[in-house]
Parts: structure tokens; C-alpha cells; sequence
């Protein structure tokens, strides 16, 4: 891994909500929707295929004036220029830090457990995600889901030196008690994507978790 000498740009601490979708249609629906943090998560189809979303899902994030990071393909993003890249562990050997780095676009980084919080660490990403907090339906998790307690735990561990994002099994009526754990954001995919009404959903989530023009958090 090819840590860069400096930290990568900030993000606030308090993101406000945090959807992860799969099509452009979905990061248009949201950014209507008033949502100003979000991710773009297309799974396995080669680069050609996924530019034409990637393109206009950045277009739509500019256009919108809202914090939208690309999942996996960091090379299309620092070409198309993201406002940032989300990346799991397994990703940050085979990704060029120093290129993600040099093109100034912000990072956030996977964590499950208390080795991959200190390896995230390292890399002084722009934010880093713990989870999964609860069981879920929408990833195959290879481990355990850590609980309220741990995501306490990892958040002061951290003690506000990153800016924080919870995601994992995140529905409507756990959020405030994800929110009360410390955490900066929460992340969701089914809450919104698998809501009844998801206008309604997102509406509610964005009161739940607030943005906030701020880089640190609440003491
Ligand atoms: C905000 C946020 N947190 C965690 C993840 C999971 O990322 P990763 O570990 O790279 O797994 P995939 O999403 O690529 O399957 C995420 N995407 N966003
Ligand atoms: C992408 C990802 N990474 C960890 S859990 C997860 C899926 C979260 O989806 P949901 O909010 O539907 O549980
Ligand atoms: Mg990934």
C-alpha cells in the first residue's frame, strides 16, 4: 500500500444522510429528493460499461452541488474527477493511493473490525465507514455484525480524528440509535431502495440525520 505523505482532502463530519445506489436513475431521484451526500455502488461490469453512469452521475452530483463518491472504479472517477471514491479493504492494495491523492479527490474507507480501523487509519482517509452494524440483506458479509456497542467502541477509538459513516442494515427506526452511538452519518441502501414510499423514506432519514458544515464532531 502506497500511503500519501499528507491526508486526503476533508469531508465534514456530519455527511447527513448517506444512500448507496446502483443507477443513475437513482442518484437523480435522490439528488431531486434534496439528498446531498451519496454513492454510486455499481458491482463487477467492466470500465467500458460503467463509464457512461459514471459520466453522468458526476455531472448530476456537480449539477446538484452534493458530495457524490464512486464506488470500486477509482480510475474512472480521478479521470471524470469525483467529488470522491469509496474503497473496501481488499481494494486499497490494488488501488494507486498516490493517484487518487494527487487528483484531490476525497476517500472513504471500509472497516469491520479493530485491524482494519488502525489500517484504515494509515491511509488519513477523508472518512471512514464501520460496519456492517446490523444484519443485511443487500451484501454477503463474511463476518458478524458488530452491534451498537462496537460501533460505540470504534467511533471512540477514533476519537474524532476521521469523520465516521455507519452502513449495514440501517432501517428507518434504527437511526437515532445509530446517530446516539457518535457517528457522523449513516449509510443506507434498503431503507430507501426497498421503502414502500421511498420519497417519504428518504424524506424522514434526511430529518434523522442531519448535515452539518463542519469538520469535527459535537463533544
Ligand atoms: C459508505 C460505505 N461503507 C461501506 C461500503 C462497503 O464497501 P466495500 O467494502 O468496498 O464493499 P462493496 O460496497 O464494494 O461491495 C460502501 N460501499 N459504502
Ligand atoms: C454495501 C454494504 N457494505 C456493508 S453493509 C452494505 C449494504 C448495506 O445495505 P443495507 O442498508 O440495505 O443493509
Ligand atoms: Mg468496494
Amino acid at each position: 500500500m502506497n500511503i500519501p505523505s499528507t491526508p486526503f482532502p476533508e469531508v465534514p463530519y456530519y455527511l447527513g444522510l448517506y444512500p448507496v445506489v446502483d443507477s443513475v436513475e437513482w442518484i437523480r431521484r435522490l439528488l431531486e429528493a434534496g439528498v446531498k451526500t451519496l454513492q454510486l455502488r455499481i458491482k463487477d461490469l467492466p470500465d467500458d460499461e460503467v463509464e457512461p453512469a459514471i459520466i453522468e452521475a458526476i455531472r448530476l452530483g456537480r449539477e446538484h452541488n452534493a458530495r457524490l463518491f464512486i464506488n470500486d472504479y477509482w480510475r474512472l472517477a480521478v479521470k471524470h474527477q469525483a467529488y470522491g471514491i469509496h474503497l473496501g479493504q481488499e481494494d486499497l492494495d490494488t488501488t494507486d493511493l498516490l493517484a487518487i491523492h494527487r487528483a484531490g479527490l476525497r476517500l472513504g474507507v471500509s472497516t469491520h473490525d479493530d485491524t482494519e480501523l488502525a489500517r484504515a487509519a494509515s491511509v488519513r482517509p477523508s472518512y471512514i465507514a464501520l460496519g456492517h452494524v446490523f444484519p443485511t440483506q443487500t451484501k454477503d458479509m463474511p463476518s458478524a455484525p458488530q452491534g451498537l456497542q462496537e460501533l460505540t467502541r470504534h467511533i471512540k477509538q477514533l476519537d474524532g480524528k476521521f469523520p465516521t459513516v455507519a452502513i449495514g442494515g440501517i432501517s428507518l427506526d434504527r437511526v437515532q440509535p445509530v446517530m446516539e452511538c457518535g457517528v457522523g452519518s449513516v449509510a443506507v441502501v434498503s431503507a430507501i431502495t426497498q421503502a414502500p414510499d421511498w420519497r417519504a423514506a428518504t424524506a424522514e432519514l434526511i430529518k434523522l440525520c442531519p448535515y452539518r458544515d463542519d469538520n469535527h464532531a459535537q463533544r
